[in-house]
């Protein structure tokens, strides 16, 4: 028998998506794309039919009409209905197109062609059922952090010459292994992408085999910041975009991997947590160096020394 999954469909405010897609994503949605439509954005987002009752669907519609009402917004209108696998992969697919994230990135949906006369770096995707497909404020300002620290940091001058240095990263929460492959796309030599879902390790590597980078440079594992310090000894740059509970109790395993110049991006925290998780990143030794926002979210970039 065919496997069925949840279609849910949510007519918004523009302004609501990002909270919307947090939402999914804590709800244990695999994938969610948006279109206009007028002045506003429909969401569609899709769940294996075991997952979720119609008792869990309609508790998920309530929290996102609380979270329009905090945000002083009109609530949502929220549909569902019972698609097959076959469905759900068209239409996840007919939904995402490709979107240019900074000065350098393009994120190309894996099923349409590259484009031909694009000067940006294109990262190949097709996220599967893990986060990270470049649609989130989160991951937006991950990618963006990296290409100024990366862009930055990749050359040095010694002696008027121009000479690369050997950058290693470490990814905890890879998703689908956005960062780890905008990472090594924009020079960095080796990342260390880790999460605790297993569906996301798988989502990586084959993410990682479809922009042609090898294993050697991208090195994945299940589990988190404790499976990096068995990999690694140090890393010159740490990417973490989970939420901020998740980022204030990895934060002291962390020292373990760091050279007196490693460097940290911290995303995922909403604006109103951004004081707790920098005081947390400063008692374990980072100094704060700048916080971006976007919308309600905010990336925390930091340094050792
Ligand atoms: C918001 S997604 C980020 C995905 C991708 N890095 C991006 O920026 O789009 C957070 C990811 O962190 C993983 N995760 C949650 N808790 C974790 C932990 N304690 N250690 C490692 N990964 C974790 C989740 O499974 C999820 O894939």
């Amino acid at each position: 028998m065919a496997n069925t999954w949840w279609e849910l469909q949510i007519l918004c405010e523009p302004n609501l998506e990002d909270s919307i897609f947090w939402r999914l994503e804590n709800f244990g949605c695999r994938g969610a794309a948006s279109e206009k439509r007028g002045h506003y954005s429909l969401v569609r987002s899709y769940l294996p039919e075991f997952q979720a009752q119609l008792l869990d669907l309609a508790a998920l519609s309530l929290w996102l009409r609380q979270d329009a009402l905090c945000l002083g917004l009109s609530a949502p209108v929220v549909n569902w209905q019972l698609i097959d696998e076959q469905d759900w992969a068209s239409s996840w697919k007919q939904h995402w197109q490709p979107q240019e994230i900074g000065d350098r990135f393009l994120i190309n949906p894996a099923w349409l062609p590259i484009p031909e006369n694009s000067q940006r770096l294109i990262l190949r995707l097709d996220p599967g059922v893990a986060f990270g497909t470049g649609a989130h404020a989160t991951t937006q300002l991950c990618l963006e952090s990296l290409e100024m620290r990366l862009g930055k940091e990749n050359t040095s001058f010694f002696d008027n010459k121009q000479e690369k240095k050997h950058t290693v990263i470490a990814d905890i929460g890879c998703g689908s292994g956005i960062l780890s492959i905008g990472a090594l796309l924009l020079g960095a030599d080796r990342v260390y992408a880790v999460d605790t879902d297993p569906l996301a390790v798988k989502s990586t590597l084959e993410n990682c085999a479809l922009n042609g980078i090898s294993s050697e440079s991208l090195v994945t594992a299940q589990g988190s910041i404790e499976v990096v310090t068995k990999l690694v000894e140090q890393v010159d740059g740490i990417v973490c975009n989970i939420l901020a509970d998740v980022i204030i109790e990895l934060v002291p395993h962390m020292s373990a991997i760091c050279k007196p110049s490693t460097w940290g991006i911290f995303s995922g925290i909403l604006l109103e947590q951004s004081s707790s998780v920098a005081d947390a990143l400063e008692q374990s030794g980072w100094v704060v160096a700048t916080l971006w926002k976007r919308k309600e979210w905010c990336c925390i970039n930091v340094r050792r020394s």
